[in-house]
């Protein structure tokens, strides 16, 4: 059984058709990127992910179960900016999801167990490179620090998925480089199951094993939310030819100018 699973998948806020019938099997371990026009749903995808959002038809399936209904510690996710909390520092920020379940109330714990939680978030704000800076707040921290920061608070459960929103998309290429190969480092040694959404199609091709195209395959640029995006393309990255990536490119720019 494949670990994740689309069947017939739709979503529609009302009369906008966003995606409609995503069909797709996702195995543990790979790693997909997303890629799509603006605006056509990649983000509504994640949030199907997460479970923030149900499905308004169809099926996502976890291990052959409906997707749980809200976040839990089986996914964790990043986004492009503001995933952290600036009145925390980085350990404070990290240890933030621990305090909150094991004192739903207070959001404190005391103690051994704060402890524990201390040095575990410690070992994770390490594992991404920021052990030097344990103590800055977000404001000290550089975009690309930033970032590193909200991907070891997504990690820090120790999800089997990690969802991740562009979220190199505000960094400068030299700093988005150690950025690849930081996600590329943790998917290899924490087992992850990793979606990853980029406006960047030549990140799209090179970064992951497998590239999916959301796209409007059905486009009335009268009414553009009259058809839903689907998944156009399904490739398993780094065996493509220039001309797909090329024609991939132009589609996305059409679709691009139809939705506005
Ligand atoms: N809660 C909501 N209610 C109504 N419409 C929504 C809601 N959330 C998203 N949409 C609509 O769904 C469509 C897809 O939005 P989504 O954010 O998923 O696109 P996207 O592909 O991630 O765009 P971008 O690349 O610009 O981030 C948009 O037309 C948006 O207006």
């Amino acid at each position: 059984m494949a670990m994740i699973e689309l069947k017939n998948l739709w979503k529609e806020y009302g009369n906008d058709v966003v995606l409609e019938r995503l069909n797709a099997k996702v195995e543990a371990r790979e790693f997909v990127t997303v890629v799509g026009a603006s605006g056509c749903g990649k983000t509504t995808f994640l949030k199907l992910m997460l479970g923030i959002e149900d499905p308004t038809r169809g099926e996502l399936l976890l291990d052959g179960e409906p997707i749980p209904g809200e976040p839990d510690e089986t996914r964790g996710i990043v986004f492009q900016r503001y995933s952290v909390m600036p009145h925390l520092d980085a350990v404070g920020n990290v240890m933030l999801a621990g305090e909150l379940e094991a004192s739903r109330w207070l959001g404190r714990v005391f103690g051994n167990r704060r402890r524990k939680l201390r040095d575990d978030a410690i070992a994770m704000l390490e594992e991404v490179g920021l052990g030097h800076a344990l103590d800055k707040y977000p404001h000290e921290l550089s975009g690309g620090m930033q970032q590193r920061l909200a991907i070891a608070q997504a990690l820090i459960k120790r999800p089997r998925i990690l969802l991740l929103d562009e979220p190199f998309g505000a960094l400068d290429p030299g700093i988005r480089k150690d950025m690849h190969e930081l996600v590329l480092r943790l998917w290899k040694e924490q087992n992850l199951t990793v979606f990853m959404i980029t406006h960047d199609i030549e990140e799209g091709f090179f970064l992951g094993t497998r590239l999916w195209v959301l796209d409007k395959d059905r486009l009335d640029p009268q009414a553009p939310q009259a058809y839903g995006a689907r998944i156009t393309f399904d490739l398993p990255v780094g065996r493509e030819d220039q001309k797909t990536y090329e024609s991939i490119s132009s589609r996305l720019d059409t679709t691009a100018r139809a939705i506005g």
